[in-house]
């Protein structure tokens, strides 16, 4: 059985990631290890095994050398901090990563395996050791079009996001609750008076958003009753970080970086709480009939689901109200656009924390177990 050392499990991601090993029954088949850089020696969590050993350091190489494999959601910084100095002390199991930092190096490979599952095996025969979670908007995005992307008939595609709170954290879901709150607040006696006026409502609520005592430590400005139109940090090229990674990231996990799908757009943050849509500009290879790529989609994994683009199966089916909490990967809108017979639109709605993080790298522990 394997030492699987865990880190990061009990923050957000990783509390996800934990929920699903005990949903899919996993814990059964490894030997875990606990590790927290900050609660050393307290219990480890109750996963139903007896003999599993108090909380590690998370910094102490020699425990970590000590695992076959280590599983972190810890963060980038801690990724950066420990990775190197492990491998450089001769460290050879496997590292599984939630973190963006490892994604893009040569020795990595972004596991998402409904979708390059042959990328994966095939980097397991070459002896590569580092799996890597894609990005929360890229995975959902691949798993959704993962039945054009297999017969390769996208030209290029255009994702415009509207991604959930719970991209940037726990404090910030935090505080679009308080924002939310803060403007029900400040309004609640006229919502009370059925008579009274809406701008006048509205006049109060835009003030309330611009007063300086908005809680906005976290995100800098108002989300709630409002959007922000830039997801991670600033390039030179004029795309933020969150945008650059759609191209980057979704070649790298089909593996033809060399001959790269142009996939770009904006990225904006919306008041949602830990579902991200996307609505999807595609040019296609060949004008393909709507039912073919109906099909096509449909049939690529067990987890996407095509949705009739009608009003009431789109507004039922195509939110983060729906989706939330399921490994469901919606995909409607489907349409030619009036671009030309090779553009069509769709609008695909994920939970940004199963399949946009803990997914891929349960199921890629699972895939080490069956080597
Ligand atoms: N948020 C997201 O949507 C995504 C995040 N990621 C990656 O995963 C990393 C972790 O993200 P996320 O899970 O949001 O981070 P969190 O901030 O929720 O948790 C990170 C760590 O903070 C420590 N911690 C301190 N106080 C608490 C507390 N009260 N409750 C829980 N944990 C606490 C824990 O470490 P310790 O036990 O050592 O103290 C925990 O592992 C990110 O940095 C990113 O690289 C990847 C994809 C999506
Ligand atoms: N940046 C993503 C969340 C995230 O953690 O992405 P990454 O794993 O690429 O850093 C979002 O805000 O929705």
């Amino acid at each position: 059985m394997k030492r699987v050392g865990l880190i990061g499990w009990r923050g957000m991601v990783g509390s996800v990631l934990m929920q699903r090993m005990q949903e899919e029954n996993d814990f059964a088949d490894i030997d875990p290890v606990f590790f927290s850089t900050s609660q050393a020696g307290q219990a480890a969590p109750d996963v139903g095994k007896s003999g599993v050993p108090a909380l590690k350091d998370a910094f102490d190489l020699d425990a970590l050398r000590e695992m076959d494999v280590i599983v972190t959601c810890q963060g980038g910084d801690y990724t950066n901090k420990v990775f190197g100095p492990l491998r450089g002390s001769g460290w050879e199991g496997y590292w599984i990563d939630a973190a963006s930092a490892l994604r893009m190096a040569d020795h990595s490979v972004i596991v998402l395996d409904p979708v390059n599952r042959k990328v994966i095996d095939d980097a397991l025969d070459r002896g590569v050791k580092d799996y890597i979670g894609g990005n929360c908007t890229v995975s959902l995005m691949m798993l959704a079009l993962g039945g054009l992307l297999e017969k390769d008939l996208i030209e290029w595609v255009s994702p415009m996001t509207y991604q959930a709170a719970s991209g940037a954290g726990a404090q910030n879901m935090r505080e679009l609750l308080e924002q939310m709150g803060g403007l029900r607040g400040s309004v609640a006696e006229l919502l009370d008076n059925p008579g009274s006026a809406i701008l006048e409502i509205d006049r109060k609520v835009t003030e309330t958003m611009r007063d300086g005592s908005f809680p906005v430590e976290h995100f800098g400005v108002p989300l709630a009753g409002s959007l922000i139109p830039y997801i991670d940090k600033q390039m030179d090229n004029g795309q933020s970080k969150e945008e650059w990674k759609a191209q980057s990231e979704t070649n790298k996990i089909l593996g033809r970086s060399d001959n790269p799908i142009p996939i770009d757009g904006i990225c904006v943050r919306i008041g949602a709480m830990r579902s991200h849509s996307q609505a999807l500009t595609i040019k296609l290879r060949k004008d393909l009939p709507v039912d073919e790529i109906e099909s096509l989609l449909a049939e690529a994994n067990d987890w996407v689901k095509v949705i009739p683009n009608d009003r009431d199966a789109s507004i039922q089916e195509l939110s983060p109200a729906r989706v939330t909490g399921t490994l469901s990967v919606p995909i409607g809108r489907i349409r030619k656009l009036a671009m030309g017979p090779e553009y069509i639109s769709a609008f695909t709605v994920g939970d940004q924390l199963l399949w946009g993080a803990a997914e891929p790298l349960r199921r890629m522990l699972r895939i080490l177990q069956e080597k």
